[in-house]
């Protein structure tokens, strides 16, 4: 690693997707690693997710959409390091993989964006545009009188959709938004204790090939990795694997870090129709944060959680054969 980085100063090859959001996050990484004096490059890679527009993606089999061909990158050593937005990464990464590092995480919350500064999220003929399973059953608990409309492809777009007049307002992640820099459009900032986030929403995780130079990921991992918000997705992460989610399950988990120093998660499920909500809140110290990911995820199945996952699988079966 010393004759590759410090002698010869061959750049780091940074994989990101190309949309405006991932290219912002691959130029946080890149600023981070040139301050460290780490010189970079910039590799754009499309996935799936990125080609797919017409469907929302809990049709086109979310698992890995914005992910794949990023991974596959990684394989060849076409890039050093992929940059993904921590709430797109699968569950479960394959063997030959691994996240070294989940940068400082931005707020977690998601907001509603609106043109209108006046925006009445109470008035009665009410449209959101959200794609995603979580918000649209999230929306239809707490804002019944709502209703959704799709809103895929990437902020810009969805922008251009709300500014043609398809919606009302948009419900997007904060870091999203932030990240882009349209905070005035934002109207309202949805706690997070009701509208709980998707596990990981908000960080920037950082994936390499397992075989990677060791002495590189060392220094990867000191100037990326923000060991508080490590701790917090590790927790979400264990949740999610043991839920069997994807971005396509109406799931939520928050865990946050007490003055103590423990963590703590507040994870569950929701019916897609909005009706059963199950969350469950417990602390553990920090050492046990992927048991208690498991633990919580468990004690979610078993109060009902299975029988909603059951429910959504024969819905989604029955979608495919029509
Ligand atoms: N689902 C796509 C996606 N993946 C990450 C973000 C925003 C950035 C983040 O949550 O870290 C978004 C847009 C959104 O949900 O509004």
């Amino acid at each position: 690693m010393l004759t590759r980085n410090l002698l010869v100063k061959k750049p780091i090859r940074i994989g990101t997707r190309g949309s405006k959001l991932a290219l912002w996050q691959a130029n946080h990484v890149a600023a981070r690693l040139e301050q460290a004096g780490l010189p970079t490059e910039i590799v754009i890679i499309t996935t799936r997710g990125d080609v797919v527009l017409d469907r929302s993606l809990d049709k086109i089999g979310a698992k890995g959409v914005f992910t794949e061909e990023l991974e596959e990158s990684l394989r060849t050593g076409h890039i050093d390091i992929a940059v993904h937005s921590a709430k797109d990464v699968q569950s479960s990464i394959p063997e030959d993989l691994e996240l070294l590092a989940f940068m400082e995480r931005e707020k977690v919350n998601d907001v509603i964006v609106s043109f209108d500064a006046n925006l009445d999220l109470q008035r009665p003929d009410l449209v959101l545009g959200t794609s995603s399973t979580r918000r649209k059953a999230m929306l239809k608990r707490f804002l019944p009188h709502a209703t959704t409309a799709e809103a895929r492809g990437n902020l810009q777009t969805r922008l251009r959709k709300l500014e043609e007049g398809q919606y009302h307002a948009l419900v997007l992640a904060y870091a999203g938004v932030h990240r882009m820099e349209y905070d005035g459009l934002i109207r309202y900032v949805l706690p997070e204790t009701q509208y709980i986030p998707a596990t990981g929403q908000g960080s920037v995780a950082i994936e390499s090939a397992r075989n990677l130079e060791p002495g590189l990921k060392a220094e990867l991992r000191r100037v990326l990795d923000h060991p508080d918000t490590h701790l917090a997705l590790v927790t979400e992460r264990a949740f999610l694997r043991t839920m069997e989610g994807g971005c396509s399950i109406p799931s939520f988990a928050l865990a946050t870090l007490t003055p103590e120093g423990n963590v703590h998660l507040h994870g569950g499920l929701i019916s897609l129709d909005g009706q059963q909500f199950i969350d469950v809140k417990q602390t553990a110290p920090a050492n046990d944060a992927e048991a208690l990911g498991i633990r919580i995820a468990e004690t979610v199945l078993a109060r009902g959680g299975q029988q909603i996952l059951d429910d959504i699988r024969q819905v989604r079966s029955a979608e495919n054969v029509a």
